[in-house]
């Protein structure tokens, strides 16, 4: 892509809080296209880590930079969060109001919206008032408003935790055409299968670093290190 905002690069990246540090120091470069999933036991430092990389958390040490300036690398990514944040306004609205803050035309964004909202099964409620859709329904309205303006890259912190099978085959189906639309992917989760299914490449945590970092295929049938392979083997490692 001309001007992409990728590589980031980071290098000897900390994060403290409160005088600890709790991820880092971190040398990572995201570069090209398809799925980084992020994964590693409770505490170990995911969401820390794609909060770093979104500009969420302020880094305490190292450098961490965009192919393009910060505000430019800003508006063209995107974050969903474990428990979506929703506007109490129709699904509509939600849909709509990124495309308007961005000066698309009310007309434009509305029907930008209704598309959205079809692709992740909301069509038939448009109108109705996001707050009273369930958790999965909030989810898929999280994932398409964050979508609707196509950014370039996507962080996604377990978007999928306590959705059943049904909401996680719409949420994969549509990161999938994201994918193939060319958004550069990167989302943590504690689900195997769905890393397996995801997954081009695999950024495993352990301790607030990037413990192994491989291409799926090499990550889950040839574990670089014991820890890796106990992880996988389900035992708990720390
Ligand atoms: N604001 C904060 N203040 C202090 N400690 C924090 C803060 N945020 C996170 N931590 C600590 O940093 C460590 C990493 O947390 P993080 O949420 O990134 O892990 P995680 O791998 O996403 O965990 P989980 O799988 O449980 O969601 C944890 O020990 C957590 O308690």
């Amino acid at each position: 892509m001309v001007n992409s905002i990728l590589p980031l690069e980071l290098q000897e990246v900390v994060v403290s809080k409160r005088g600890r540090r709790i991820v880092g120091p971190v040398t990572y470069t995201l570069a090209g296209a398809g799925t980084t999933i992020v994964i590693g036991p409770n505490g170990s430092g995911k969401t820390t880590l794609l909060r770093m990389m979104h500009g969420l958390e302020r880094t305490s040490e190292g450098r961490l930079s965009w192919a393009q300036a910060f505000k430019e690398a800003s508006q063209r990514q995107s974050f969903v969060f474990q428990s979506p944040i929703i506007m109490r306004r129709s699904v509509l609205d939600n849909l709509a109001y990124p495309l308007t803050l961005a000066g698309k035309s009310r007309k434009e964004a509305n029907e930008a919206a209704a598309r959205w909202a079809a692709k992740v099964g909301l069509g038939s409620r448009l109108q109705q008032s996001a707050s009273r859709l369930s958790g999965g329904e909030k989810q898929k309205l999280a994932l398409a408003r964050a979508l609707i303006r196509e950014p370039e890259v996507l962080f996604l912190d377990e978007p999928c935790a306590n959705l059943d099978g049904k909401a996680t085959r719409v949420i994969e189906g549509v990161l999938q055409d994201a994918k193939s639309n060319g958004t550069r992917l990167v989302m943590s989760t504690h689900d195997m299968g769905q890393a397996r299914r995801l997954a081009d490449d695999v950024i495993f945590m352990l301790g607030g670093q990037i413990h192994e970092c491989a291409p799926v295929q090499d990550f889950f049938n040839s574990p670089a290190t014991p820890e890796t392979e106990q992880f996988l083997r389900g035992d708990i490692v720390e």
